[in-house]
């Protein structure tokens, strides 16, 4: 059976290719590592270049190396030559000649997104920066969409002693973005409290200061939360075109990658975030469920996609009678379709899939209306057969069994047919029910499987064994009925 394919038209947002330009950190917590793996639990595509090789661990740095500032230039152009870079971050810039290589790299290629963090002070007390460069770097604040100083930082691009309270800390956000008309991202970690503020200062915006609070997570981990904050802000940034939006997410993020920091066990002073603690948590240790299903029912798709019904589609020679059966039947099962889908908004905790289930719903009812108007006359409505009844009540149950089940079974009816058109349209180009096809290949209904898709391996990696095991027979079970479905129509 065919599912919906009308509904809201989703942004599709390609996978944010983000460059780090900073120093390193060999024990991963950051620098460039950190940058990288912000990236990807983010969502982007991460590529670095590096602007000083820095000897550090948990407790400390120990000696940096500065790369020879031509040897800097040609990684930034192997970069910019070859991959459209849509965000960079901007980290620890070790002396003049480096930020002079930066800036002119910057005005040359333009990236659309710069977010610099003007690492000068690690956590640890060390100075990153030479005075000079502290100086250099003030010329390159212009060239940002958005400044990410800590309180020490903030002070040195101020001119000023660090704030003692969040009130000082807006007050020289708010002189460093006047003076160097740029937006400043004023972070209150330095700062004691059981919240912890931050803020989007932007002294030329009718709301000049917005505020963030957070709890404040009590643990020693609080190595690289700059660098990986202002990465991830950076790959939101391309996402939603929004800065505050971006800073919103990053540092919710954020606050969940501190609170599993110390679940590393990594060094001996301030250790790592965990960067990935939310995905792993959320099941994205697993390889993707849906994906091993879809190789188990391998050989039922097959034999689907030499079944007469599915080879007269793709050649045209189905017979019209065959196909009208099979539309009018489609029609009482998008009706009671709906009622699943609906049943799967109702039971949904997470609310963007509430949304989603929700339109859906609404988006297969609007499909059977369709689908009488274009394809089939008023009196063309023979009772449900008996493939379509065993159909729904095989959703009803298990939608009615936990939303696990429910989510499992309605997946084969968006995912089939976004496969079948995928692969039949090319070849039905021409033929009579080449239209009818095209609905599965279009990328609204691709994206809709896909998101499908995504929230029953969020619900599969999140369950017990025995919830999976009854998931995946669920899945099995409606991928037969969908063979049987087109099967009754001759
Ligand atoms: N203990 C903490 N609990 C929650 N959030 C924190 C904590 N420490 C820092 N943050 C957040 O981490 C980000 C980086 O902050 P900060 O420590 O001020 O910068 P930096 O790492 O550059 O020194 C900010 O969003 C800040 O609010
Ligand atoms: C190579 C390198 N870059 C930056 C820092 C400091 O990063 P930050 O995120 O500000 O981290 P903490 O100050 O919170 O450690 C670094 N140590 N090394």
């Amino acid at each position: 059976m065919s599912a919906p394919v009308t509904g809201p038209v989703p942004t599709l947002t390609a996978t944010p290719r983000v460059l780090s330009i900073a120093g390193t950190d060999p024990t991963g917590g950051a620098g460039i590592q950190a940058d990288l793996k912000s990236i990807a639990a983010n969502g982007g595509y991460g590529m670095a270049v590096v602007t000083a090789l820095v000897a550090q661990n948990t407790r400390g740095v120990r000696s940096v190396h500065t790369p020879p500032t031509g040897f800097l230039r040609e990684q930034l152009d192997a970069v910019s030559d070859d991959v459209e870079t849509d965000a960079v971050k901007i980290g620890m810039l070790g002396a003049p000649g480096i930020i002079a290589e930066v800036s002119g790299w910057l005005r040359r290629v333009r990236p659309p997104i710069v977010v610099l963090d003007p690492v000068m002070v690690a956590t640890s007390g060390d100075r990153l920066l030479t005075p000079e460069a502290e100086q250099a770097l003030r010329d390159l604040l212009p060239l940002a969409g958005l400044v990410t100083p800590n309180v020490p930082e903030l002070a040195v691009l101020a001119g000023a002693g660090p704030a003692r309270d969040w009130d000082e800390v807006v007050r020289q956000a708010l002189e460093v973005s006047g003076r160097w008309g740029v937006r400043v991202l004023a972070k209150g970690g330095h700062l004691a409290g059981d919240e912890v503020s931050d803020a989007l200062v932007d002294a030329g915006a009718t709301d000049p200061v917005r505020r963030l609070d957070a709890p404040r997570v009590h643990t020693s981990s609080t190595h690289g939360t700059g660098c990986s904050l202002s990465s991830a802000v950076a790959t939101w940034q391309v996402v939603t075109g929004d800065w505050f939006a971006s800073i919103d997410r990053s540092k919710r993020w954020l606050t969940e990658s501190l609170r599993h920091g110390e679940e590393l066990n990594v060094g001996q002073g301030h250790g790592p975030v965990s960067h990935f603690a939310g995905l792993w948590e959320r099941g994205g240790r697993d390889t993707s469920t849906g994906d091993e299903w879809w190789q188990r029912i391998d050989g039922l798709r097959r034999a689907t996609d030499a079944d007469p019904f599915l080879t007269g589609l793709a050649d045209g020679t189905l017979a019209g009678k065959a196909f009208r059966y099979y539309l009018a039947q489609d029609a009482h099962y998008l009706e009671g379709y709906a009622g699943v889908l609906s049943r799967l908004g109702q039971l949904a905790d997470d609310p963007v899939e509430r949304a989603f289930w929700v339109a859906a719903a609404t988006a297969c009812v609007t499909t059977e209306s369709n689908l009488h108007r274009t394809w089939l006359g008023a009196s063309e409505r023979p009772a449900p057969g008996p493939a379509t009844h065993e159909y729904l009540g095989h959703l009803r149950q298990a939608v009615e069994t936990g939303y696990g089940q429910g989510v499992a079974a309605v997946l084969p009816c968006y995912w089939m047919y976004a496969d079948i058109g995928h692969r039949l349209a090319p070849r039905a180009a021409g033929n009579p029910y080449a239209e009818w096809i095209a609905t599965y290949a279009d990328p609204l209904f691709q994206y809709a499987t896909q998101q499908a898709r995504s929230i029953t391996d969020r619900v599969a990696g999140a369950a017990s064994p025995p919830l999976r095991e009854e998931m995946w027979r669920a899945f099995e079970r409606s991928a037969q009925l969908e063979r049987e479905f087109f099967a009754a129509a001759l």
